[in-house]
């Protein structure tokens, strides 16, 4: 089967610094698959280059076997972005924007007017509905986010962060419908920083430090018996203490030099 997703030493320089630095990224299709990594390892940046909104310096990228830079509206057509800092129309509704994008992708009106209220009635906006985006909480945002990515059924969805700012409720609600469209064969890939959220939705796992893949595989196989927190922090983590050593006058009061 055709991965959903392989990057070939995937490359971007800001100036001098490197953020991805030959990222070798593989998602078989059908995965429910989590890109973590800490604070600027490079996740976004990657993210990015994949689904075609930033050029890579070097190296290519595919999804469904398409190349991305040389076939790009045969990859948009095959995927569904939440991107982090989601830039919405704000003067539109909820479900204007989704009317809009379903035109916008040439989905049949009937057939987009049916999409948008179901998915509207799944992420419970259905009585935000004809609310303004610009009046929209984050979480609100968020859904109607995942909402307009979902719309013209891609088989490879690409979420950054997708459940930050979502109550549990909702969470809980986005969850069951991404397992739902993992189940009937279709690819999530999303970053999380969230070790538990990840260990509990996924079954394929690639762990970014440094602008590097530094483990990839299946969840059981990057866990190697330990939790995936722990595993995390044994691929990535630092010296805590190293870095708390200059914080001594943190907490300290006068009175206890008494
Ligand atoms: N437009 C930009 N200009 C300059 N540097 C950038 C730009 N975008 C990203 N970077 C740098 O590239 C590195 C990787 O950033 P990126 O946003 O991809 O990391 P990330 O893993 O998504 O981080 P986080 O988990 O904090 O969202 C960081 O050091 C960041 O400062």
């Amino acid at each position: 089967m055709t991965d959903a997703v392989r990057t070939h030493g995937l490359v971007k320089r800001y100036g001098s610094q490197v953020a991805v630095a030959g990222v070798d990224l593989v998602v078989p299709a059908g995965s429910f698959a989590g890109l973590v990594g800490p604070n600027g390892a490079g996740k976004t940046t990657t993210l990015s280059m994949i689904t075609a909104l930033l050029r890579p310096d070097g190296g290519h990228a595919e999804v469904d076997g398409f190349h991305v830079w040389r076939d790009p509206v045969a990859v948009k057509a095959r995927i569904g972005v939440l991107p982090e800092g989601l830039r919405l129309f704000e003067r539109l509704s909820g479900r204007e924007l989704l009317l809009y994008n379903g035109m916008l992708r040439g989905i049949p009106k009937a057939d987009v007017e049916q999409r948008a209220g179901e998915l509207l009635d799944v992420m419970d906006l259905t009585g935000a509905a004809d609310k303004l985006v610009v009046d929209y909480s984050t979480g609100m945002r968020k859904k109607i986010g995942l909402a307009a990515a979902l719309l013209h059924n891609p088989s490879v969805l690409f979420l950054d962060e997708p459940f930050e700012g979502v109550d549990p409720v909702s969470a809980n609600t986005l969850t069951e419908v991404l397992r739902r469209f993992t189940a009937s064969g279709s690819t999530v890939i999303f970053s999380s920083h969230v070790m538990d959220l990840v260990e509990r939705l996924c079954d394929w796992v690639s762990v970014m430090s440094a602008g590097h893949i530094v483990a990839q595989g299946p969840l059981a196989e990057v866990r190697g018996g330990r939790s995936l927190n722990q595993a995390f922090l044994d691929l990535v983590g630092g010296t805590p203490h190293d870095r708390e050593a200059g914080l001594s006058w943190l907490g300290a009061r006068p009175e206890d030099a008494r």
